[in-house]
């Protein structure tokens, strides 16, 4: 359990953040918001490296700063481990050197993975005797998570660990980072502005904009808002938990969640996986009778829960109901009326088998 409670101001007249939020269990919390919101600032004052104008940070019983009482732990020994966008190794340690920097770091006594348990979590057996100057961005930031975790932290503290790297390096470590995330049993407060990293990664969701906490709580329960910034987002969409059930005779995959199942022309994965779909409002099409002769593969019934503003004038959110799940629409004014769309109206939800594209591995 962490709690956090900080105002700042950088200068007289500079940015001023005033923010509140709490992080319940173990698992991802992302920081989100546009550049300039105060996400790093937030990290920075929660890992010790900022002082700020007054707060309380308690993480687990523990107060790792109280400014009303003049406590302000310093960050080696607040526990926290910290990842940043740039590795930050030691150039002149190989891998398992600087891994064992990190291990040297563990108070006596701490609970946590050991080193071949973090080697072979983040696959770094055959990296072990390398210099970081020899691996890829990727590779040095799976070495950085490493090291973190074998000081056997009760925090993660991730600032955009993978804004520098490409997208073909990103896609590399998101999974290694989802394992970290299942095998560490940690809270990890993870700051981006990447809304894939959020699909993949996020348990629950702190939304800043301008210094302050717009909204927070369950990732899948934010994105399904029409009320927040997420929504004027081009990707604007709500999150699906799905289970790979099997693959249908055309050669679709199938993937169940609770109301329905979809089909998907996503590579197929083993039947049982967990994975995260984002349903883009965009995506999705309604029909007030149940079409035929559509192409259209994914072809649900459901039932019209809210009608909210879009983001643009001719454009509005239908929020659908199908069983316990909740996907958002966005359609036009002009097919509301001439529709005759209502909350409580049952309708049909249509959703082409190939535009589910962001996969994301679920817990
Ligand atoms: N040392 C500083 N002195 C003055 N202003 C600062 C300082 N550090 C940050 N700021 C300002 O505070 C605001 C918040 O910065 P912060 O780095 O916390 O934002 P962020 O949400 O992490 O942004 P990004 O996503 O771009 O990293 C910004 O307007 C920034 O310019």
């Amino acid at each position: 359990m962490l709690e956090v409670a900080l105002r700042h101001r950088y200068g007289r007249d500079g940015f001023a953040l005033e923010a509140a939020f709490g992080v319940a269990e173990a698992g991802v919390t992302a920081l989100f918001g546009p550049s300039g919101c105060g996400k790093s600032t937030i990290l920075a004052a929660v890992a010790g490296l900022l002082r700020p104008d007054s707060g309380r940070v308690v993480l687990d019983g523990t107060v790792l700063l109280d400014t009303a009482r003049g406590i302000a732990l310093p960050p080696e020994r607040r526990r926290c481990g910290v990842v940043f966008q740039d590795a930050r190794l030691f150039p002149h340690l190989s891998v398992a050197g600087n891994l064992r920097y990190g291990q040297k770091r563990a108070p006596p006594g701490a609970t946590g993975p050991g080193f071949e348990e973090v080697v072979a979590l983040l696959g770094l057996a055959a990296l072990l005797d390398r210099r970081p100057a020899r691996l890829s961005g990727g590779e040095r930031q799976r070495v950085a998570l490493g090291r973190a975790l074998l000081a056997r932290p009760r925090l993660l503290l991730m600032d955009e660990p993978l804004a520098a790297l490409d997208a073909g390096r990103r896609a590399e470590v998101l999974p290694f980072l989802a394992r970290l995330r299942d095998a560490a049993g940690l809270p990890i407060l993870y700051v981006t502005h990447a809304l894939e990293e959020v699909d993949a990664l996020a348990d629950r969701l702190v939304l800043l904009q301008d210094g302050r906490v717009l909204a927070e709580g369950g990732v899948e329960a934010l994105t399904a808002r029409t009320d927040l910034p997420l929504a004027a987002r081009r990707d604007a969409g709500t999150l699906l938990s799905c289970q790979v059930g099997g693959t249908d005779p055309g050669g679709l995959t199938r993937l169940d969640f609770a109301g329905g199942t979809l089909l998907s022309t996503a590579r197929p994965e083993p039947v049982g996986t967990r994975l995260r779909l984002r349903i883009r409002a965009r995506d999705v099409a309604v029909a007030t009778e149940e079409p035929h002769g559509l192409s259209t593969r994914n072809i649900l019934a459901a039932e019209i829960t809210a009608i909210s503003p879009g983001s643009g004038p001719q454009e509005v959110f239908l929020q659908l109901a199908i069983g316990p799940s909740k996907l958002l629409a966005r359609v036009t004014q002009d097919s509301v009326s001439r529709l005759g769309l209502a909350p409580g109206k049952q309708v049909w939800a249509l959703l082409k088998a190939v535009t589910f594209d962001h996969l994301g591995a679920a817990r």
